[in-house]
């Protein structure tokens, strides 16, 4: 039924193992063309590629079997233990057991997704699998026992560490899984910590450092205390007891879950017995609980501290912060600092010395009362926080003065708190914790992921492993780091409720079942060693190649001569310049390319700005333009609208003159004595008499100034249409050249009359304003005769211009029949007129054919020179009918003649509508 993602050979690649870890997100992403997927997901380590581990007889170091050519050097997997707990009555009763959780064998756990999981649902709609196969170091089904468990996971781990090495063990599961209870234990189930604790001891029986004065700081160094200070580390290790005795006592020494691990072992009558209990269960005969001094170092003695912490919400706080109060009081966070070469630790962490297991149990019992726990939808006791219990062994030298420690190894049990769903969480508290939780374990994960991929993919450049994104990872990063080795647990509970959350945390455990151990630093020692074995720059091989190859092998150092160490110092440094230059030039690479691409970025911005200003101004120019003509607008309807009151304004004043004019018109009924007024009155009313024939007057003049004015217009549109038609035979060189500058002159002196029309308009209107303003008729008089004489002499100019006109016509027509004649196969044009220039059918239609030209045009041109013509002697003789037939003759000019007729000194009065006009 199983299928495999496995290579042929059994053995999965980089690439297989990778697709097979992630095939669960990978498939979400492309539901197109996905390939069918394979029934069962086989989460595997590649458990071929494992090398295994044989079990080291008495006093010698454990082997590393490498697999193949290709295995790595001193690499070992990291061990990933699998324990899943038994169903409690309560979930046997909810029908939790589906059968969703099956242990294949010791290495391969079997999940198959209940009906209601989310898991089952994805799987139904193809995107994922409903079958996942995972392997681990080893499995510990429900039935397995504390003591077995110890056994398999813990045992060696604390012989490794009395042997100076540095080790880590922590759990990791969903809520609700069993951490605890492995790592502390319930009732007389003491878990994985309080037997580590007593087996540690038991095997240092006689060997024990009980003095005070070398102390645990930093990192891994060790600090010789004053005897003050000594007394201050007594005085705070005996408080904790004590405060521990008197929380005991006072719950009346039973047992409680807060008496888990160790439990029973509260009470002080049967504590040793239980401990020997517990430890005789832990210890096997062959290995620990007879060797007594066999594996530790010769004349060494051991001093044990411990220390617990929490990290909750992401801020560590010390458990055995010591001064005992009955008030709570706000906890002091601790900081991490890194010593001087870098390695990160908790900075005025507490270190307690104990001196047997009991001792130790009791300060880690009186740590817990500080822990952080909440009762959640899942547990009612969940640890809200990650708890880290540290075990330091200093290996003294007694002999010397007062103690010389030798080395320093450390036992780290973490209980990480559970992964859970943050949306079950309906206190905003257990949110944020949640949140906080899940936060740091993606961390851990993608910790251990990067460190896989480095491990798996040494050719490519090494990624950044984020062991300072949580507090969490940056205080394990040691063991991660080559400092130690780590181990983890992995926690299930087989219920059907929680079956997505464990397959999460499942596949996170998958990725750290690949990891390898980092290089240990008895590798570095090797490696150190590897490079002085290589040919140095100059070519002379190192002298270390003489030592002993064994000894190299096995990275034993102090083998090495002073000469040959100073070489390796050599070496070294070498290899760190070469590094540093590496780094350099790929730093100065980096920096060139962000540069340029900078540049880039500021030519494209400068290039938008640039856009973005011409089209503002642009916008900003129309704008400018469309307000000109709007004010434009505004200005002219304003002063036509002005104009048009004062038109009105005459026209009530001539109505008034009117009015008057009747009055004066008196009835024959009208009594005598009403004629005899006064002088002076009638002189008025002579006087208005007179402006109201003025006014009279000026109304004709007015109207015969327009009619001029629409003829005016007329010549001007003939003149034009002449100018178009004489532009029809084509460009005939001077002689149309002539004519066109004739008919500019024309039309200059045709401006000109119109400029004198508005300066006699300008007259006008004064003489108007004179007669509205009712001044004396003297005023107004002289104003109307000085009209009348620009209106005599403007239709002098008018005459003029006309004898100018015919002139310019026959001179045209002559021309235009030069034209013809020259050009034969042209129509030969009429004689005379303007019909003479138009086509036959336009001067049919206007009825132009007909019409007899004047005498005026039929006058030889030469009989008066054109100059002559448009700009004549103003001679008196000439002023009105000399040359002007009676066919010419313009209303304007009939204006004149009859006011010459009538009685002076009748003054012409100005139109008033021609100033409306002006
Ligand atoms: N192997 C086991 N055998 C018997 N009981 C177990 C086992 N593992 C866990 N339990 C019981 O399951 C319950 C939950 O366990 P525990 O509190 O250790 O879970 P946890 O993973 O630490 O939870 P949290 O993360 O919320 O703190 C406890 O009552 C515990 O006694």
């Amino acid at each position: 039924m199983a299928l495999s993602l496995s290579s042929p050979c059994g053995c999965a690649s980089d690439e297989e193992e990778e697709m097979a870890v992630f095939e669960s997100t990978a498939a979400e992403h492309g539901s197109l063309g996905r390939p069918r997927l394979p029934e069962i997901s086989v989460i595997s380590p590649g458990l071929d590629t494992r090398p295994s581990i044989v079990e080291p007889k008495m006093g010698v170091k454990p082997a590393v079997v490498r697999q193949g050519s290709g295995g790595e050097r001193n690499s070992e997997k990291v061990m990933v233990y699998l324990r899943i707990r038994p169903y409690t009555e309560a979930e046997n009763e909810m029908g939790e057991e589906q059968g969703c959780v099956a242990v294949q064998d010791e290495e391969t756990l079997m999940l198959k997704a209940p009906k209601d999981s989310q898991n089952m649902r994805t799987a139904e709609r193809g995107v994922t699998q409903s079958i996942h196969k995972f392997s681990f170091s080893k499995i510990c089904g429900p039935e397995t026992t504390q003591q077995q468990f110890y056994e398999c996971t813990m045992k060696k781990m604390v012989k490794d560490v009395l042997q100076g090495e540095n080790r880590l063990l922590y759990t990791y599961g969903v809520t609700n899984s069993g951490k605890t209870y492995t790592i502390q234990g319930a009732g007389r189930e003491a878990g994985l910590l309080p037997r580590a604790l007593a087996s540690l001891f038991r095997k240092l029986q006689g060997r024990l450092y009980t003095a005070m004065n070398l102390k645990p700081v930093m990192y891994q160094d060790v600090r010789h205390l004053e005897p003050s200070e000594v007394r201050v580390e007594e005085i705070r290790r005996n408080s904790l007891l004590k405060e521990d005795e008197n929380q005991t006592s006072r719950r009346g020494g039973t047992t409680t879950i807060w008496d888990s691990g160790i439990g029973g072992l509260s009470s002080t009558s049967n504590i040793a017995a239980q401990l020997e209990d517990s430890d005789s269960i832990c210890l096997e005969p062959d290995s620990l609980s007879h060797s007594g001094g066999d594996d530790l170092e010769e004349g060494a003695q051991f001093s044990i501290w411990v220390s617990f912490y929490e990290i909750y919400n992401e801020f560590l706080y010390d458990l055995l912060d010591a001064a005992p109060s009955m008030q709570p009081r706000k906890r002091v966070t601790l900081r991490l600092s890194d010593d001087k070469h870098g390695n990160p630790y908790v900075k005025d962490l507490n270190w307690i010395q104990v001196r047997s297991a009991e001792e130790a149990w009791r300060i880690l019992r009186a740590g817990r009362r500080n822990q952080s726990f909440a009762s959640t939808h899942l547990n009612h006791n969940s640890s809200r926080s990650h708890s880290i219990f540290s075990i330091r062994v200093l290996h003294v030298r007694p002999d010397v003065n007062s103690g010389q420690t030798m080395h320093i190894s450390e036992l780290t049990v973490c209980d990480l708190a559970g992964s859970e769903r943050c949306k079950e969480q309906r206190n905003g508290e257990r949110m944020k914790e949640a949140n906080n939780i899940n936060t740091s374990l993606l961390t851990l994960g993608r910790c251990i992921a990067a460190l896989r991929q480095n491990q798996n993919n040494k050719s490519r450049p090494p990624q950044v492993v984020p062991f300072r994104d949580s507090k969490l990872t940056r205080v394990l990063q040691g063991f991660f780091c080559g400092r130690g080795t780590s181990s983890m647990v992995v926690n299930i509970s087989p219920c059907a409720s929680i079956y997505d959350e464990t397959l999460q945390a499942l596949k996170f455990s998958a990725i750290a079942t690949q990891l390898v151990h980092g290089p240990s630093t008895k590798t570095r020692v090797a490696y150190i060693l590897s490079l002085l074995r290589e040919p140095t720059a100059n070519g002379n091989d190192s002298t270390v190649m003489e030592e002993d190859e064994d000894d190299v092998e096995d990275g034993d150092i102090t083998l090495l001569n002073n000469e040959a160490l100073l070489q390796a110092i050599d070496v070294l440094k070498r290899e760190v310049q070469r590094q540093r230059e590496e780094k350099e030039a790929l730093e100065a690479n980096v920096r060139e390319q962000v540069v340029s691409e900078m540049m880039e970025v500021i030519s494209g911005m400068q290039d938008g700005f640039r856009e973005t200003l011409e089209t503002e101004k642009a916008l900003i120019e129309e704008r400018c333009e469309e307000k000109m003509t709007s004010l434009q607008k505004h200005l002219k309807k304003f002063y036509s609208q002005e104009l048009k009151e004062r038109d009105e304004e005459i026209e009530a004043l001539a109505a008034l003159l009117d009015k008057t004019k009747v009055a004066e018109s008196v009835p024959a009924s009208v009594p005598q004595e009403d004629l005899e007024e006064p002088r002076r009155s009638r002189r008025l009313t002579t006087q208005k008499k007179r402006e109201l024939t003025l006014c009279t007057e000026l109304d004709q003049c007015r109207n015969e100034l327009d009619q001029c004015r629409t003829e005016l217009l007329t010549k001007t549109q003939e003149m034009t249409k002449l100018q178009m038609q004489l532009e029809v035979p084509g460009s005939t060189g001077s002689l149309t050249n002539a004519a066109d500058r004739k008919m500019e002159e024309g039309q200059r002196n045709l401006r000109q009359l119109r400029l004198d029309l508005q300066r006699l308009g300008a007259d006008l209107q004064s003489g108007e304003r004179a007669c509205c303003r009712n001044t004396g008729g003297e005023r107004l008089r002289q104003a109307l005769t000085a009209a009348d004489e620009t209106l005599l002499k403007q239709d002098q100019i008018l005459l003029e211009l006309q004898n100018g006109l015919t002139l310019i016509k026959a001179d045209l027509r002559r021309k235009a029949e030069t034209l013809a004649q020259m050009q034969p196969d042209q129509p030969q044009l009429p004689p005379s007129g303007f019909a003479a220039f138009a086509t036959p059918g336009s001067c049919k239609k206007r009825g132009c054919a007909a019409a007899a030209p004047s005498d005026t045009e039929n006058r030889p041109p030469q009989k008066r020179p054109l100059f002559q013509s448009l700009f004549p002697t103003r001679t008196p003789t000439r002023k009105y009918n000399c040359t002007v037939t009676e066919a010419n003759i313009t209303p304007y000019s009939r204006i004149l003649r009859s006011r010459q007729q009538s009685p002076p000194p009748s003054p012409v009065t100005t139109p008033r509508s021609l100033r409306g006009k002006y």
